[in-house]
Protein backbone atom coordinates (compact mmCIF):
# COMPACT_ATOMS: atom_id res chain seq x y z
CA UNK A 1 0.00 0.00 0.00
CA UNK A 2 0.61 3.98 -0.54
CA UNK A 3 0.47 6.81 1.25
CA UNK A 4 -0.73 9.25 -1.60
CA UNK A 5 -1.00 11.88 0.27
CA UNK A 6 -1.16 13.24 3.65
CA UNK A 7 -2.30 16.52 5.12
CA UNK A 8 -1.34 17.78 8.45
CA UNK A 9 -3.03 20.70 10.67
CA UNK A 10 -1.78 22.13 13.85
CA UNK A 11 0.24 18.48 14.23
CA UNK A 12 3.05 19.38 16.59
CA UNK A 13 4.69 22.16 14.52
CA UNK A 14 2.94 21.70 11.34
CA UNK A 15 0.47 24.43 11.36
CA UNK A 16 -1.13 23.63 7.95
CA UNK A 17 0.52 21.05 5.06
CA UNK A 18 -0.74 18.92 2.50
CA UNK A 19 2.01 17.08 0.84
CA UNK A 20 1.89 14.00 -1.90
CA UNK A 21 4.51 11.28 -1.41
CA UNK A 22 6.29 9.11 -4.17
CA UNK A 23 5.67 5.42 -4.07
CA UNK A 24 9.37 4.47 -3.53
CA UNK A 25 11.33 6.07 -1.29
CA UNK A 26 11.04 9.23 0.45
CA UNK A 27 13.84 10.79 2.21
CA UNK A 28 13.35 13.81 4.94
CA UNK A 29 16.55 15.83 5.09
CA UNK A 30 16.31 18.62 7.64
CA UNK A 31 18.74 19.87 10.46
CA UNK A 32 17.81 19.00 13.93
CA UNK A 33 14.65 19.83 15.50
CA UNK A 34 13.13 20.82 12.06
CA UNK A 35 9.81 18.70 12.10
CA UNK A 36 11.37 14.93 10.36
CA UNK A 37 10.23 12.66 13.06
CA UNK A 38 6.93 14.75 13.84
CA UNK A 39 6.24 14.02 9.91
CA UNK A 40 6.70 10.12 10.31
CA UNK A 41 4.92 10.35 13.75
CA UNK A 42 1.99 12.16 11.52
CA UNK A 43 1.99 8.85 9.19
CA UNK A 44 2.30 6.36 11.77
CA UNK A 45 -0.42 8.18 13.87
CA UNK A 46 -2.78 8.26 10.78
CA UNK A 47 -2.49 4.71 10.65
CA UNK A 48 -2.45 3.23 14.47
CA UNK A 49 -4.00 6.37 16.11
CA UNK A 50 -1.33 7.14 18.45
CA UNK A 51 1.77 8.03 18.59
CA UNK A 52 5.32 5.62 18.37
CA UNK A 53 6.92 8.07 20.75
CA UNK A 54 4.31 9.11 23.22
CA UNK A 55 1.26 8.21 25.16
CA UNK A 56 0.33 11.54 25.62
CA UNK A 57 -2.16 12.57 22.75
CA UNK A 58 -1.85 15.81 23.81
CA UNK A 59 1.66 16.74 23.02
CA UNK A 60 0.73 15.64 19.11
CA UNK A 61 -1.60 19.17 19.39
CA UNK A 62 0.19 22.48 18.53
CA UNK A 63 1.36 24.17 21.27
CA UNK A 64 -0.64 27.25 20.57
CA UNK A 65 -4.18 25.20 19.82
CA UNK A 66 -6.68 23.03 20.98
CA UNK A 67 -6.78 20.00 18.14
CA UNK A 68 -4.97 18.53 15.31
CA UNK A 69 -6.28 16.99 12.41
CA UNK A 70 -4.24 14.34 10.10
CA UNK A 71 -5.77 13.02 6.89
CA UNK A 72 -4.61 11.36 4.46
CA UNK A 73 -5.53 9.23 1.13
CA UNK A 74 -4.21 5.56 1.09
CA UNK A 75 -3.73 3.64 -2.72
CA UNK A 76 -4.01 -0.85 -2.43
CA UNK A 77 -4.23 -2.68 -4.92
CA UNK A 78 -7.66 -2.08 -5.20
CA UNK A 79 -9.11 1.05 -3.25
CA UNK A 80 -8.54 4.72 -2.63
CA UNK A 81 -8.97 4.75 0.83
CA UNK A 82 -9.62 8.51 2.07
CA UNK A 83 -8.62 8.39 6.23
CA UNK A 84 -9.23 11.16 9.05
CA UNK A 85 -8.32 11.09 12.08
CA UNK A 86 -9.20 14.10 14.52
CA UNK A 87 -7.55 15.16 18.23
CA UNK A 88 -9.22 17.00 20.54
CA UNK A 89 -9.62 17.63 24.08
CA UNK A 90 -12.11 15.13 24.45
CA UNK A 91 -10.65 12.40 22.53
CA UNK A 92 -9.84 11.60 19.10
CA UNK A 93 -12.30 10.90 16.38
CA UNK A 94 -11.12 8.49 13.02
CA UNK A 95 -13.16 8.62 9.63
CA UNK A 96 -12.87 5.39 7.28
CA UNK A 97 -14.30 6.88 3.83
CA UNK A 98 -15.12 9.39 5.29
CA UNK A 99 -17.97 7.71 7.74
CA UNK A 100 -16.79 8.26 11.60
CA UNK A 101 -15.80 4.84 13.16
CA UNK A 102 -17.45 3.90 16.52
CA UNK A 103 -14.15 1.91 17.59
CA UNK A 104 -10.56 2.49 16.95
CA UNK A 105 -10.21 -0.91 16.45
CA UNK A 106 -11.81 -0.58 13.80
CA UNK A 107 -10.16 2.20 12.44
CA UNK A 108 -6.40 0.40 12.65
CA UNK A 109 -5.44 -1.75 9.46
CA UNK A 110 -6.24 0.33 6.91
CA UNK A 111 -2.54 1.89 6.65
CA UNK A 112 -0.59 -0.65 8.15
CA UNK A 113 3.15 0.82 8.70
CA UNK A 114 6.19 -0.11 10.65
CA UNK A 115 8.70 2.25 12.14
CA UNK A 116 12.47 1.32 12.75
CA UNK A 117 14.21 3.74 14.23
CA UNK A 118 17.66 3.45 16.36
CA UNK A 119 16.32 2.39 19.30
CA UNK A 120 15.14 -0.73 17.62
CA UNK A 121 17.76 -2.37 16.91
CA UNK A 122 17.87 -2.42 20.78
CA UNK A 123 15.35 -5.13 20.31
CA UNK A 124 17.28 -7.93 21.60
CA UNK A 125 19.15 -5.95 24.24
CA UNK A 126 16.14 -4.32 25.83
CA UNK A 127 13.63 -5.72 28.37
CA UNK A 128 10.95 -8.29 28.18
CA UNK A 129 8.18 -5.66 27.77
CA UNK A 130 9.61 -4.17 24.89
CA UNK A 131 9.51 -7.14 23.28
CA UNK A 132 5.39 -7.75 24.15
CA UNK A 133 5.38 -4.01 22.71
CA UNK A 134 6.56 -5.29 19.43
CA UNK A 135 4.55 -8.53 19.51
CA UNK A 136 1.07 -6.44 20.55
CA UNK A 137 1.76 -3.81 18.09
CA UNK A 138 2.82 -5.77 15.28
CA UNK A 139 -0.21 -8.57 15.60
CA UNK A 140 -2.34 -6.00 16.02
CA UNK A 141 -2.09 -4.68 13.12
CA UNK A 142 -2.49 -8.05 11.16
CA UNK A 143 -5.21 -8.90 12.90
CA UNK A 144 -8.18 -7.33 14.49
CA UNK A 145 -9.25 -10.28 16.62
CA UNK A 146 -5.96 -9.91 18.09
CA UNK A 147 -6.47 -6.34 18.62
CA UNK A 148 -9.58 -7.24 20.48
CA UNK A 149 -8.14 -10.01 22.96
CA UNK A 150 -5.37 -7.57 24.07
CA UNK A 151 -7.87 -4.52 24.56
CA UNK A 152 -10.03 -6.98 26.46
CA UNK A 153 -6.90 -8.69 28.37
CA UNK A 154 -5.92 -5.40 29.29
CA UNK A 155 -9.05 -4.10 30.95
CA UNK A 156 -8.99 -8.02 32.79
CA UNK A 157 -5.74 -7.72 33.78
CA UNK A 158 -6.61 -4.29 35.50
CA UNK A 159 -10.04 -5.20 37.34
CA UNK A 160 -8.17 -8.65 38.64
CA UNK A 161 -5.10 -6.22 39.93
CA UNK A 162 -7.43 -3.97 41.53
CA UNK A 163 -9.29 -6.42 43.13
CA UNK A 164 -6.13 -8.21 44.36
CA UNK A 165 -5.43 -5.52 46.20
CA UNK A 166 -8.66 -5.00 47.97
CA UNK A 167 -8.41 -8.24 48.73
CA UNK A 168 -4.51 -7.74 50.57
CA UNK A 169 -6.08 -4.49 52.07
CA UNK A 170 -9.07 -6.77 53.21
CA UNK A 171 -11.45 -4.08 52.05
CA UNK A 172 -12.96 -7.43 49.92
CA UNK A 173 -13.50 -11.27 50.66
CA UNK A 174 -15.34 -12.76 48.51
CA UNK A 175 -13.35 -15.23 46.11
CA UNK A 176 -15.99 -16.00 44.05
CA UNK A 177 -15.35 -12.58 42.40
CA UNK A 178 -11.80 -13.23 41.65
CA UNK A 179 -13.02 -16.31 40.66
CA UNK A 180 -15.19 -14.71 37.64
CA UNK A 181 -11.88 -12.12 37.26
CA UNK A 182 -9.54 -15.32 36.30
CA UNK A 183 -11.82 -16.84 34.14
CA UNK A 184 -11.75 -13.52 32.17
CA UNK A 185 -8.04 -12.98 32.36
CA UNK A 186 -7.38 -17.08 31.46
CA UNK A 187 -10.00 -16.46 28.68
CA UNK A 188 -8.22 -13.29 26.34
CA UNK A 189 -4.81 -14.36 27.65
CA UNK A 190 -5.27 -17.84 26.15
CA UNK A 191 -6.18 -16.30 22.64
CA UNK A 192 -3.32 -13.83 23.18
CA UNK A 193 -0.59 -16.72 23.60
CA UNK A 194 -1.55 -18.85 20.84
CA UNK A 195 -2.25 -15.92 18.53
CA UNK A 196 1.31 -14.69 19.45
CA UNK A 197 2.56 -18.33 18.94
CA UNK A 198 0.96 -18.65 15.82
CA UNK A 199 2.25 -15.52 14.53
CA UNK A 200 6.09 -16.07 15.69
CA UNK A 201 5.99 -19.27 13.88
CA UNK A 202 5.38 -17.18 10.54
CA UNK A 203 7.95 -14.55 11.12
CA UNK A 204 10.65 -16.87 12.16
CA UNK A 205 10.12 -18.19 9.15
CA UNK A 206 10.73 -15.06 7.30
CA UNK A 207 13.86 -14.14 9.52
CA UNK A 208 15.30 -17.34 9.31
CA UNK A 209 16.33 -16.65 5.57
CA UNK A 210 17.10 -12.99 6.09
CA UNK A 211 19.29 -13.61 8.88
CA UNK A 212 21.20 -16.53 7.08
CA UNK A 213 21.41 -13.92 3.99
CA UNK A 214 22.94 -11.41 6.02
CA UNK A 215 25.55 -13.34 8.18
CA UNK A 216 26.46 -14.99 4.74
CA UNK A 217 24.78 -18.72 6.16
CA UNK A 218 26.76 -18.16 9.03
CA UNK A 219 23.74 -17.93 11.42
CA UNK A 220 20.67 -19.29 12.54
CA UNK A 221 18.04 -17.50 13.90
CA UNK A 222 15.43 -19.01 16.03
CA UNK A 223 12.95 -17.58 18.15
CA UNK A 224 11.73 -19.10 21.48
CA UNK A 225 8.34 -17.74 22.60
CA UNK A 226 8.66 -17.59 26.69
CA UNK A 227 5.21 -18.39 28.15
CA UNK A 228 4.41 -20.11 31.68
CA UNK A 229 2.60 -22.44 30.40
CA UNK A 230 3.97 -25.34 28.61
CA UNK A 231 4.91 -25.47 24.91
CA UNK A 232 2.70 -28.28 23.74
CA UNK A 233 -0.77 -26.30 24.67
CA UNK A 234 0.41 -23.63 22.47
CA UNK A 235 -1.92 -24.60 19.71
CA UNK A 236 -5.16 -25.24 21.25
CA UNK A 237 -6.91 -21.73 23.06
CA UNK A 238 -8.80 -24.20 25.21
CA UNK A 239 -5.55 -26.43 26.64
CA UNK A 240 -3.97 -22.71 27.26
CA UNK A 241 -7.34 -21.19 29.00
CA UNK A 242 -7.23 -24.74 31.13
CA UNK A 243 -3.86 -24.08 32.03
CA UNK A 244 -3.51 -20.44 32.63
CA UNK A 245 -6.46 -20.77 34.99
CA UNK A 246 -5.02 -23.46 36.70
CA UNK A 247 -1.93 -21.53 37.38
CA UNK A 248 -3.95 -18.62 38.28
CA UNK A 249 -6.26 -20.38 40.64
CA UNK A 250 -3.50 -22.21 42.38
CA UNK A 251 -1.62 -19.30 43.17
CA UNK A 252 -4.46 -17.25 44.46
CA UNK A 253 -2.89 -16.29 47.74
CA UNK A 254 0.68 -15.26 46.57
CA UNK A 255 -0.73 -13.14 44.23
CA UNK A 256 -2.83 -11.78 46.87
CA UNK A 257 0.27 -11.31 48.81
CA UNK A 258 1.78 -9.49 45.56
CA UNK A 259 -1.46 -7.42 45.43
CA UNK A 260 -1.06 -8.15 41.25
CA UNK A 261 -1.81 -10.98 38.78
CA UNK A 262 1.94 -12.69 38.56
CA UNK A 263 0.17 -15.49 35.06
CA UNK A 264 -0.14 -14.27 31.91
CA UNK A 265 1.22 -13.29 28.53
CA UNK A 266 1.94 -10.12 30.23
CA UNK A 267 4.66 -12.06 31.61
CA UNK A 268 6.03 -13.55 28.61
CA UNK A 269 8.89 -12.79 26.79
CA UNK A 270 10.26 -13.40 22.77
CA UNK A 271 13.82 -14.91 23.25
CA UNK A 272 15.94 -14.95 19.97
CA UNK A 273 18.55 -17.56 19.89
CA UNK A 274 21.49 -17.09 17.23
CA UNK A 275 23.09 -20.74 16.25
CA UNK A 276 21.48 -22.53 19.61
CA UNK A 277 22.29 -19.23 21.62
CA UNK A 278 20.39 -16.60 23.71
CA UNK A 279 22.04 -13.74 21.55
CA UNK A 280 20.60 -11.25 24.24
CA UNK A 281 23.30 -12.98 26.69
CA UNK A 282 25.74 -14.25 24.35
CA UNK A 283 25.79 -12.38 20.84
CA UNK A 284 28.17 -9.57 19.90
CA UNK A 285 26.52 -6.02 19.85
CA UNK A 286 26.70 -6.98 15.28
CA UNK A 287 24.52 -10.34 16.15
CA UNK A 288 22.45 -8.27 17.82
CA UNK A 289 21.65 -5.86 15.33
CA UNK A 290 21.39 -8.23 12.71
CA UNK A 291 18.96 -9.93 14.49
CA UNK A 292 16.51 -6.86 15.24
CA UNK A 293 16.99 -5.82 11.18
CA UNK A 294 15.92 -9.05 10.37
CA UNK A 295 12.81 -9.29 12.45
CA UNK A 296 11.98 -5.79 11.08
CA UNK A 297 12.40 -7.09 7.32
CA UNK A 298 10.67 -10.12 8.21
CA UNK A 299 7.80 -8.13 9.70
CA UNK A 300 7.31 -6.44 6.19
CA UNK A 301 6.89 -9.83 4.30
CA UNK A 302 5.02 -11.19 7.24
CA UNK A 303 2.47 -8.26 6.83
CA UNK A 304 2.28 -9.00 2.94
CA UNK A 305 1.82 -12.12 3.99
CA UNK A 306 -1.16 -11.73 6.16
CA UNK A 307 -3.30 -8.79 4.74
CA UNK A 308 -2.00 -8.98 0.82
CA UNK A 309 -0.61 -5.62 1.31
CA UNK A 310 3.30 -4.79 1.74
CA UNK A 311 3.15 -2.18 4.72
CA UNK A 312 4.49 1.69 5.24
CA UNK A 313 7.95 1.50 6.32
CA UNK A 314 9.63 4.21 8.68
CA UNK A 315 13.18 5.03 8.79
CA UNK A 316 13.56 7.25 11.29
CA UNK A 317 17.43 8.15 11.07
CA UNK A 318 18.01 4.42 11.14
CA UNK A 319 20.55 3.99 8.32
CA UNK A 320 23.26 6.25 9.77
CA UNK A 321 23.40 3.44 12.80
CA UNK A 322 24.17 0.77 10.11
CA UNK A 323 27.28 -0.21 8.50
CA UNK A 324 27.11 -0.70 4.64
CA UNK A 325 26.41 -4.03 4.66
CA UNK A 326 23.93 -4.16 6.56
CA UNK A 327 22.10 -0.75 4.81
CA UNK A 328 22.88 -2.54 1.66
CA UNK A 329 20.97 -5.29 3.28
CA UNK A 330 17.87 -3.66 4.36
CA UNK A 331 17.77 -1.30 0.64
CA UNK A 332 17.97 -4.00 -1.18
CA UNK A 333 14.80 -6.00 0.63
CA UNK A 334 13.00 -2.99 0.38
CA UNK A 335 13.47 -0.93 -2.89
CA UNK A 336 10.56 -1.22 -5.52
CA UNK A 337 8.47 -2.77 -3.15
CA UNK A 338 7.70 -0.80 0.17
CA UNK A 339 6.98 2.81 -0.19
CA UNK A 340 9.52 4.33 2.27
CA UNK A 341 9.81 7.03 4.34
CA UNK A 342 13.37 7.73 5.77
CA UNK A 343 14.52 10.82 7.75
CA UNK A 344 18.25 11.95 8.20
CA UNK A 345 20.14 15.23 8.67
CA UNK A 346 22.67 14.85 5.83
CA UNK A 347 22.75 12.06 2.95
CA UNK A 348 26.79 12.17 3.43
CA UNK A 349 26.64 9.10 5.81
CA UNK A 350 24.56 7.02 3.65
CA UNK A 351 25.34 4.83 0.45
CA UNK A 352 22.90 7.01 -1.64
CA UNK A 353 23.83 5.24 -4.80
CA UNK A 354 22.10 2.41 -3.57
CA UNK A 355 18.32 4.67 -3.46
CA UNK A 356 16.96 3.90 -6.43
CA UNK A 357 15.62 7.58 -7.55
CA UNK A 358 14.77 8.75 -4.02
CA UNK A 359 12.44 11.68 -3.71
CA UNK A 360 13.76 14.03 -1.56
CA UNK A 361 12.12 16.68 0.67
CA UNK A 362 13.47 19.16 2.74
CA UNK A 363 12.12 20.43 5.63
CA UNK A 364 12.80 23.12 7.98
CA UNK A 365 10.84 24.34 10.62
CA UNK A 366 7.97 22.57 10.28
CA UNK A 367 7.48 23.15 6.42
CA UNK A 368 8.18 21.18 3.61
CA UNK A 369 9.79 21.61 0.42
CA UNK A 370 9.87 19.02 -2.56
CA UNK A 371 13.81 19.18 -4.42
CA UNK A 372 13.06 18.93 -7.92
CA UNK A 373 14.67 16.06 -9.61
CA UNK A 374 17.56 17.21 -12.02
N1 LIG B 1 3.13 20.10 20.17
C1 LIG B 1 4.04 20.84 19.53
N2 LIG B 1 3.71 22.06 19.05
C2 LIG B 1 4.61 22.81 18.38
N3 LIG B 1 5.89 22.43 18.14
C3 LIG B 1 6.27 21.24 18.62
C4 LIG B 1 5.37 20.38 19.33
N4 LIG B 1 6.04 19.25 19.68
C5 LIG B 1 7.30 19.41 19.21
N5 LIG B 1 7.45 20.59 18.58
C6 LIG B 1 8.66 21.10 17.91
O1 LIG B 1 9.02 20.19 16.89
C7 LIG B 1 10.43 20.21 16.73
C8 LIG B 1 11.01 18.82 16.81
O2 LIG B 1 10.72 18.18 15.65
P1 LIG B 1 11.23 16.69 15.37
O3 LIG B 1 11.20 15.89 16.60
O4 LIG B 1 10.46 16.23 14.20
O5 LIG B 1 12.75 16.99 15.01
P2 LIG B 1 13.66 16.31 13.91
O6 LIG B 1 13.64 17.16 12.69
O7 LIG B 1 13.33 14.90 13.76
O8 LIG B 1 15.07 16.51 14.61
P3 LIG B 1 16.21 15.47 15.03
O9 LIG B 1 17.06 15.31 13.81
O10 LIG B 1 16.92 16.22 16.11
O11 LIG B 1 15.56 14.23 15.52
C9 LIG B 1 11.04 21.01 17.85
O12 LIG B 1 11.41 22.26 17.34
C10 LIG B 1 9.89 21.14 18.83
O13 LIG B 1 10.00 22.34 19.53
Amino acid sequence: MILKELHLHNFRNYEDLTVEFAPGVNVLIGENAQGKTNMLEAVYALALTRSHRTSNDRELINWKQHEALLSGKVQTKTDLIPLELRFTPKGKRAKVNHLEQSKLSSYVGQLNVIVFAPEDLALVKSGPAVRRHFMDLEFGQMSSKYLYNSGQYRTALRQRNEYLKQLRARKQSDRVFLQVLSDQVAASGAEMIVARAGFLQQLEKWAQVIHSNISTDKEELKFKYDTQVSEDTLSSVEDVYQALLALLTKNEDREIDHGSTLYGPHRDDLIFLVNGKNVQTYGSQGQQRTTALSVKLAEIDLMKEQTGEYPVLLLDDVLSELDDDRQTHLLTAIQDKVQTFLTTTSLSGIARQLINEPTIFNIAHGTLEREETK
